[in-house]
């Protein structure tokens, strides 16, 4: 078991934003957060990773309470795009080397592995030949990229990442999700916030839906697709009655209304 939240509830200062959230991500498995905007998807990341408030349940990392978890390099977090602002001036090598603080410590040295490692992570990505350029001359593609090397550098356990495609066009979501297909050969497990499943559909074992700070669904691909469907059809239908009922009252309400005064106006001595 990687992560494991039991009726936890997330926000910020005292208020929850996320309720009763209860989630089993195990080893090897790559799962979807999907939902509107505003629903809660990253308050869930955050509350997994311990950046915001938990007011009530428990999480559980790697099978211990999660502030008990001395090893916080395991989780390796890939934040939302707009935290590589585009004031920062470093190349892409700065960056993902930074993502091997958390191992060597804040006034560790980076040694010779410790390179190895960045160069690999870079490799990873497909930027091996981006090493030296500076990020904020990157794509925004590229630069999702970097960030996920710099959480590779870090030899995660899990992978926690916000719409790690958003902003990256189609071509790019290929490349991106040939990346984490490698990363899922490896062994990685992942959890990924995400707007459209697009091109990771193919990657993914799991695929919760959270809605108006509520996880409403949570199964495998296939139990999506036919929960999806369901709920298309149920719109469909409840749209259908709904016309249905407005072309009625369109061709018998003025009808019935000219009728009424007919007879009211019959009705009058
Ligand atoms: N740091 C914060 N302090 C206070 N409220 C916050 C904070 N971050 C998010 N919220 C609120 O929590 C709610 C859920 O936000 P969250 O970012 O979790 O949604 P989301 O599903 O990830 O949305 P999006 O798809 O737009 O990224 C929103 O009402 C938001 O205003």
């Amino acid at each position: 078991m990687v992560i494991e939240l039991k009726h936890a509830a997330f926000g910020y200062g005292e208020r929850a934003v996320l309720a009763d959230a209860s989630l089993t991500v195990r080893h090897g498995e790559i799962v979807a957060v999907v939902g509107p905007n505003g629903s809660g998807k990253s308050t869930l990341m955050k509350g997994v990773l311990g950046l915001n408030e938990r007011i009530s349940g428990s999480v559980t990392l790697f099978g211990v309470p999660s502030h008990e978890l001395r090893e916080r390099a395991r989780l390796g977090y890939v934040p939302q795009r707009h935290t590589l602002s585009a004031s920062v001036r470093a190349t892409a090598e700065e960056i993902v080397a930074t993502g091997r603080l958390p191992r060597i410590g804040w006034l560790g040295r980076l040694r010779a592995t410790d390179r190895q490692l960045v160069a690999r992570s870079l490799d990873v990505v497909g930027l091996a030949d981006r090493a030296a350029t500076e990020v904020s001359t990157l794509s925004g593609g590229q630069q999702r990229r970097v960030l996920i090397a710099r959480a590779l550098a870090g030899q995660p356990d899990v992978l926690i990442m916000d719409e790690p495609t958003a902003g990256v066009d189609a071509a790019n979501q290929h490349v991106l999700a040939d990346v984490l297909e490698r990363l899922v050969r490896r062994g990685v497990t992942m959890l990924i916030v995400t707007h459209e499943l697009g091109a990771l559909e193919r990657l993914l074992t799991r695929i919760v839906v959270v809605d108006t700070g509520r996880i409403t669904f949570d199964g495998t691909p296939q139990e999506y697709a036919v929960a999806r469907e369901r709920v298309h059809h149920d719109h469909d239908s409840h749209h259908h009655d709904l016309e249905l009922e407005a072309h009625q009252a369109l061709a018998h309400g003025p009808l019935d209304a000219s009728h009424t005064d007919t007879r009211q106006q019959g009705a009058r001595p």
